[in-house]
């Protein structure tokens, strides 16, 4: 039996030594082979800030999300104000919705005869007319309307496929080339979104609730169709009944929320695909044709399926359902490989079927304001840019720790662990994205590059830069171990070896089953040299370290803690926090990452999703150390569960002249 090492490569002295261990996963002649072992589903109540209820729709038990007033002003003004830097023309959608609901209908452009279905999109586009706000019940289609009528589909509407690109006879189009068609046709193209997967977790918590509010808040076309797919047996109506729980409205708008509501799910329909991908994505196209029309349709697929079925089912996709007469784009999942060799495997066969520009990779944590609150700060304000490297940053802190445990993401999470499932994209982008250089503009591909740089300066991690951590038993899961050396904490010291970050350690955290939810990045400054209160700041100068903190959770804030003198006679040093919090700041709720990143895709803004070459770079930094850690089948350390984590967290800090600042 082989030895069991601390990361440190010591013999492990804990009281997981004895435990014997499978590796749980490998990669065998290019494909993934994953042996799912049992995780304690630790059942807690975990709430995350982002998805406070803001009303109630039905009485299934609704873990809805809030995005009222002011926040959606201050994202369409976003929108508005970086409406030339968009690739795609998601916003443009509504201008030209308004100028074609200005023309007269030109009677080349209606087909001679409609069926039910296309009468329907023909219904809404008419119903375009009308205000927004004005939709009411009255105009509403029926779901009993739609459900009717859906059964009556038939292959034989499918269009045939290009057999000589893997992207149809149209490829991804230049937006202002297609722009120029739609104006000369008249007609505002639609959109058709398929969520893949559309029964598993991910869809319904997450993928389906950010559509109804996109479309509720007015960010998808009115002609927008919305399909779920998956392999079981379900009709129309099944996945709307299922959805239902899950969707809400903008508390400041609730007024139509009924009629929108019923909008949406008469949009709404499921296809079961089948065993066969191939031919469930034929279906899929068939009925989507259906309800396009025979007009231009602009595609969205949203791969929410197991890793293992990603490829197949993207395969499938790419020859049988991408759009004709318009875009296609799709979002895939992380983690995005399991190592580097199934990564590239997986990004060969992708851009064997796409292009690149039509591959999403979606990580929920890049659309947080936190996140996007990296660029805005730094470039947007002039008392940022000008600090920002070794010269006056010593240290940054990317905690991301949960209350949670693994619980229902047992699925796939003790196949993949910390390292693939939150630092591969959460944290090495975060990184990327805080260190890179100014953007030559803030397109995404423009900013792809500078992140790709960043990544590609990263040292690659070596066993002695790293904790692994596993939480114990908790009180919750009834004495069940987990049975594997999945990581459930992860710490490591990273260095960027460039000419603005030589030598400042990048520490990172991240973990589950935490004494507390948080996520921040914290920055912590030199101290003063020569500091002429030094007598007032007393021995601890930490303390006294100015620091600068953007934080996602418990409470979106920003916060610069600056020593200040406290009031009253005498000179006593206060370390204190200029705090803008958005709860006091923006009466709204902030709305979730899904949302933002979903109007993105629309939009063909890509900079928060990572491209290819960041896929790859990502790796270089952490396959050498998981090659390590699974030869010698490190164990990680075991710490309580609800507790501060790993001791050995706190040594790593040591030794990089670093001191936690979360706790
Ligand atoms: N849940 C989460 O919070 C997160 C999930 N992810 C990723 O998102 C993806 C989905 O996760 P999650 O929703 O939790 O997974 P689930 O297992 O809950 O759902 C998977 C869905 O895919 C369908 N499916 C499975 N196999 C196939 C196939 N061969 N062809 C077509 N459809 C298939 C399933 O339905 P059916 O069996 O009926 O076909 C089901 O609808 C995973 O890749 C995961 O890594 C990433 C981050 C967080
Ligand atoms: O992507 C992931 O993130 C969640 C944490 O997301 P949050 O929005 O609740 O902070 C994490 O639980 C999950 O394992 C991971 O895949």
């Amino acid at each position: 039996m082989a030895f069991l090492l601390t990361p440190t490569g010591k013999p492990l002295t804990h009281s997981s030594v004895g435990r014997s261990f499978p590796v749980s996963s490998n990669f065998r002649n290019g494909s993934m082979v994953l042996s799912y072992r049992k995780l304690p589903p630790v059942v807690c109540s975990c709430s995350t800030s982002s998805m406070d209820s803001c009303f109630f729709l039905s009485s299934v038990a609704n873990f809805s999300r809030g995005f009222c007033g002011l926040r959606l002003w201050i994202l369409q003004k976003l929108k508005l104000i970086n409406h030339e830097r968009k690739q795609g023309y998601g916003m443009k959608y509504k201008e030209l919705v308004v100028q074609a609901k200005d023309r007269a209908p030109d009677p080349l452009e209606t087909p001679v005869s409609l069926s039910s279905e296309e009468a329907i999109n023909e219904g809404v586009s008419a119903r375009g007319l009308l205000k927004e706000t004005t939709l009411s019940n009255e105009h509403a289609v029926s779901i009993e309307e739609v459900s009717s009528s859906s059964s009556q589909v038939s292959a034989s509407s499918v269009i045939p496929d290009n057999p000589d690109s893997p992207l149809g006879s149209h490829s991804a189009t230049l937006p202002m080339d297609y722009f120029n068609y739609i104006s000369k046709s008249n007609r505002v193209p639609s959109l058709s979104i398929a969520v893949i997967g559309a029964t598993g977790e991910l869809a319904r918590s997450k993928v389906f609730p950010a559509l109804f509010a996109l479309y509720y808040s007015g960010f998808l076309p009115e002609n927008v169709g919305i399909f779920g797919y998956s392999r079981k047996e379900m009709t129309d109506e099944d996945l709307r009944s299922m959805i239902l729980g899950n969707l809400t409205c903008r508390v400041d708008e609730q007024q139509n929320c009924g009629a929108k509501l019923d909008a949406f799910l008469s949009r709404t329909f499921y296809l079961n695909g089948g065993y066969d991908n191939q031919e469930g994505m034929t279906k899929l196209n068939s009925r989507m044709v259906h309800i396009e029309g025979d007009y231009e349709a602009n595609r969205i697929f949203y791969l929410s399926v197991p890793q293992e079925a990603l490829l197949e089912v993207a395969t499938s996709l790419a020859g049988n359902a991408q759009a004709r007469r318009g875009w296609t784009r799709i979002i895939i999942e992380k983690p995005f490989g399991f190592n580097m060799l199934s990564s590239s495997h997986l990004t060969q066969s992708l851009q064997s079927k796409y292009e690149e520009n039509q591959i999403y990779r979606i990580d929920h944590l890049l659309g947080k304001d936190l996140i996007e609150n990296l660029t805005v700060l730094r470039f947007s304000n002039l008392v940022f840019e000008p600090l920002w490297s070794r010269t006056y940053i010593r240290n940054v802190q990317v905690i991301l720790s949960e209350e949670c445990g693994v619980g229902t993401k047992g699925r796939y999470f003790d196949g993949y662990g910390i390292l693939r499932d939150i630092i591969h994209s959460h944290v090495l982008q975060t990184i990327a994205l805080f260190a890179m250089e100014p953007p030559v503009s803030l397109s995404g591909e423009d900013i792809r590059n500078e992140k790709v740089k960043v990544l590609r300066s990263i040292r690659k991690l070596e066993l002695d830069d790293i904790v692994l951590g596993q939480y114990k038993n908790s009180t919750t899961d009834n004495n069940v171990y987990f049975d594997s050396l999945t990581p459930t904490f992860f710490a490591a010291a990273l260095y960027i070896d460039n000419p603005r970050w030589d030598g400042v350690p990048f520490l990172v955290k991240a973990g589950m089953g935490l004494i507390k939810h948080r996520g921040e990045i914290r920055i912590q400054f030199h101290n003063v040299p020569g500091n002429l209160y030094r007598e007032s700041v007393g021995h601890n100068v930490d303390l006294a370290t100015n620091e600068l903190i953007l934080r996602d959770a418990p409470d979106e804030a920003i916060l610069v803690k600056v020593n200040n003198k406290v009031p009253g006679l005498g000179l006593q040093l206060d370390p204190s926090e200029l705090n803008l919090l958005y709860k006091d700041k923006y009466n709204v709720d902030v709305p979730d990452s899904y949302e933002h990143l979903l109007l993105d895709v629309i939009d063909g803004d890509n900079h928060l999703f990572m491209r290819s070459d960041e896929v790859e770079a990502a790796w270089k930094v952490l396959n050498p150390v998981l090659e390590e850690i699974e030869k010698n089948r490190v164990a990680p350390e075991l710490y309580e569960f609800g507790g501060r984590g790993p001791t050995g967290a706190y040594y790593l800090g040591a030794r990089h002249g670093v001191r936690w600042a979360d706790d």
